[in-house]
């Protein structure tokens, strides 16, 4: 993996309006890195924007994004690497309704920019991404055959086949069984310690709880938290667990925080 020294990811006052709505209003994130970063906020509060906007999809009506050191300009030629980014888009459907394997799909992953044909070796490249998911035996099983937390296993080995240095991933555990997403945190375990920075977007920490250094809450288009994760309320209902933190009820971080069913430690 590349040495980056600079922030992964550097955004200031990134704005997004679409028609009438003025959706991003004002973010600014930095991703240092090997930082696991959960983007955590209530429904429409713009988490997928902004990772839409982070990778481009969405350019910023206003702000500025650098990737890898290397800024994103809307409209214009960018010497942002893609090919070290991974980005896995939220609740995809990996098959696309087209009866592809899941070979053809992972290997999907290893076609950017102007690279229009396979290099040499992705059979094994692909082999090794659907096996860091678990899923080395469906190498040539017809994704829309696949469980919906299988199908969504080959869309992470997708961006995993790049063998990224930031991997951004929206909602990765959505409606996935408890058996994938146990195999997901642990293959992001693994990743973490050789290097990966990860940006993810998730309503709650779950099973990646452990592995998450930053959460920053976004509502109505604004950052409002940015800092040590929240902790789950289920934990109230664990034997031992001490009610001694603030349920921060009167701002707007507590507003979100009861949203995602989470609460925020002083
Ligand atoms: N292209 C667009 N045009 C108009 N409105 C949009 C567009 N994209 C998103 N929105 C609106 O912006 C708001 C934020 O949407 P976004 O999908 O970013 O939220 P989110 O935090 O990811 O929500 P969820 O948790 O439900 O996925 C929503 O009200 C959404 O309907």
């Amino acid at each position: 993996m590349t040495e980056t020294r600079e922030p992964v990811i550097e955004a200031r006052d990134l704005h997004f309006r679409a028609g009438a709505s003025h959706i991003l209003r004002g973010v600014d994130l930095i991703v240092e890195p090997g930082e696991v970063v959960a983007l955590l906020g209530a429904n429409g509060s713009g988490k997928s924007t902004l990772v839409k906007t982070l990778v481009g999809i969405n350019p910023p009506t206003q702000g500025t994004v650098r990737l890898l050191g290397e800024p994103l300009t809307a409209g214009r030629r960018t010497t942002v690497d893609r090919s070290r980014i991974g980005y896995v888009p939220q609740r995809a459907n990996a098959g696309g309704g087209i009866p592809s394997t899941a070979q053809e799909v992972v290997a999907s992953g290893l076609l950017h920019g102007r690279r229009l044909a396979l290099p040499r070796g992705w059979r094994d490249r692909v082999a090794a991404a659907l096996t860091q998911v678990g899923l080395a035996d469906r190498v040539h099983d017809p994704v829309h055959l696949l469980s919906g937390g299988q199908q969504q296993r080959i869309l992470i080995a997708r961006a995993l086949v790049r063998e990224p240095d930031l991997l951004i991933l929206d909602e990765p555990v959505a409606g996935v069984d408890v058996a994938s997403q146990e195999a997901f945190a642990t293959t992001m375990r693994r990743l973490v310690d050789g290097g990966l920075t990860v940006l993810v977007v998730l309503h709650e920490l779950g099973e990646l709880e452990p592995l998450v250094t930053r959460a920053v809450v976004l509502g109505h288009g604004k950052v409002v938290h940015d800092g040590t994760p929240p902790q789950a309320r289920r934990d109230h209902d664990r034997a031992g667990h001490r009610h001694q933190h603030p349920h921060a009820d009167d701002n707007t971080l507590g507003e979100q925080a009861r949203a995602l069913d989470l609460e925020v430690r002083p």
